[in-house]
């Protein structure tokens, strides 16, 4: 089990809240990846672990995760986008009511627009969190920098307050508060940057450990590194898209790129930062389990699942 948890109160509870969203990307079936992990056992291996579940159901927010039928064009280039403002203003709500309660949130995605709403909420309990941000994207597109307009690669940006993203600009995501500052803010497992992510990178000067830095330096540097960036005493958010794991490791994902994380590099990242005792937010997002055979589908499943284990305590002793 974890050591004692810096900011948790006890008896140690995990929020859990499953968010079947598939609004922020293209493809149909991310919004499945939830239901299929609590069916797995996510929740006995919770408990198994000696935490309290506050779960109140995979379909918490269903009535906010699909269109209500009320027209929603894009804004500029961005698809969905009134639909995703929506069910991430609810998250961050979710997310704060069990965070403010003292417990670990877990959110299951869903695509990683998502995060809007799991960072919104988690760090108005915590203003002086950390996020760790594992991802083959950098997901730190403006409004004004997306090539695609999917809003799964643009969360960051809006945490961050980016030209582009302020309320006067685009009304429709006024809730969203730039509560990130870009020194807080770390990732590990970039390769697939767009030029305007890599421009914005550069000049907010934000840390960035990409596949070229893990295979340089090791992972457990990596994430010491990591950790001695964003600081030693604060809490921390971790926000993992299963995409940053190799397709060969994570098959069943939306925007797959090779090269990525082993099966132990990303287990050791959560394991790492369970070790810190200081997690207080975990986000696992986009498996899509429409997408690849069976067998690769349980395997990014059942990946999510002990990545969840993990960041838990599972393999500290
Ligand atoms: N969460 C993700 N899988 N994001 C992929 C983003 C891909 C690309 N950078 C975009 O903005 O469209
Ligand atoms: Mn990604
Ligand atoms: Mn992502």
């Amino acid at each position: 089990m974890a050591a004692p948890h810096q900011f948790l109160k006890s008896p140690l509870t995990a929020g859990i809240v499953g968010c079947p969203f598939s609004g922020g990307q293209p493809k149909a079936g991310v919004d499945a990846g939830p239901l299929e992990l609590i069916e797995s056992g996510l929740l006995d291996d919770i408990k198994a672990l000696g935490y309290e579940v506050d779960f109140q159901g995979a379909d918490t927010l269903a009535h906010a995760l699909v269109s209500d039928g009320t027209a929603d064009p894009d804004i500029g280039k961005l698809k969905k986008p009134r639909l995703v403002s929506k069910v991430t203003k609810e998250l961050a709500e979710r997310v704060y009511a069990h965070s403010s309660k003292g417990q670990l949130t877990v959110t299951l995605g869903g695509d990683h627009s998502l995060a809007m709403g799991t960072v919104s909420g988690t760090f108005k309990q915590y203003p002086e969190a950390a996020l760790i941000w594992i991802d083959a994207h950098a997901d730190i597109n403006t409004p004004l920098t997306t090539p695609s307009g999917n809003l799964h690669g643009c969360p960051v940006s809006f945490l961050l307050g980016l030209p582009g993203t302020s309320k006067e600009e685009i009304p429709e995501f006024g809730w969203i508060e730039p509560v990130l500052k870009p020194e807080r803010l770390v990732y590990i497992g970039l390769r697939d940057i767009d030029a305007g992510e890599r421009k914005i990178l550069k000049e907010h000067n934000i840390k960035c450990f990409s596949m070229f830095h893990v295979d340089k330096y090791g992972i457990g540097a990596v994430v010491e590194m990591a950790l001695d960036h964003v600081g030693r005493q604060r809490p921390i958010h971790l926000s993992f898209d299963v995409d940053a794991l190799d397709p060969e490791v994570a098959p069943s994902t939306g925007t797959a790129v090779r090269g990525g994380l082993t099966f132990r590099e990303g287990h050791y990242i959560t394991e790492a930062i369970a070790e810190t005792g200081r997690l207080v937010s975990l986000d696992i997002m986009e498996i899509n389990p429409s997408l690849g055979h069976e067998l690769s589908v349980q395997q990014t499943v059942s990946i999510g699942r002990s990545l969840v284990r993990c960041a838990l305590g599972e393999t500290l002793l």
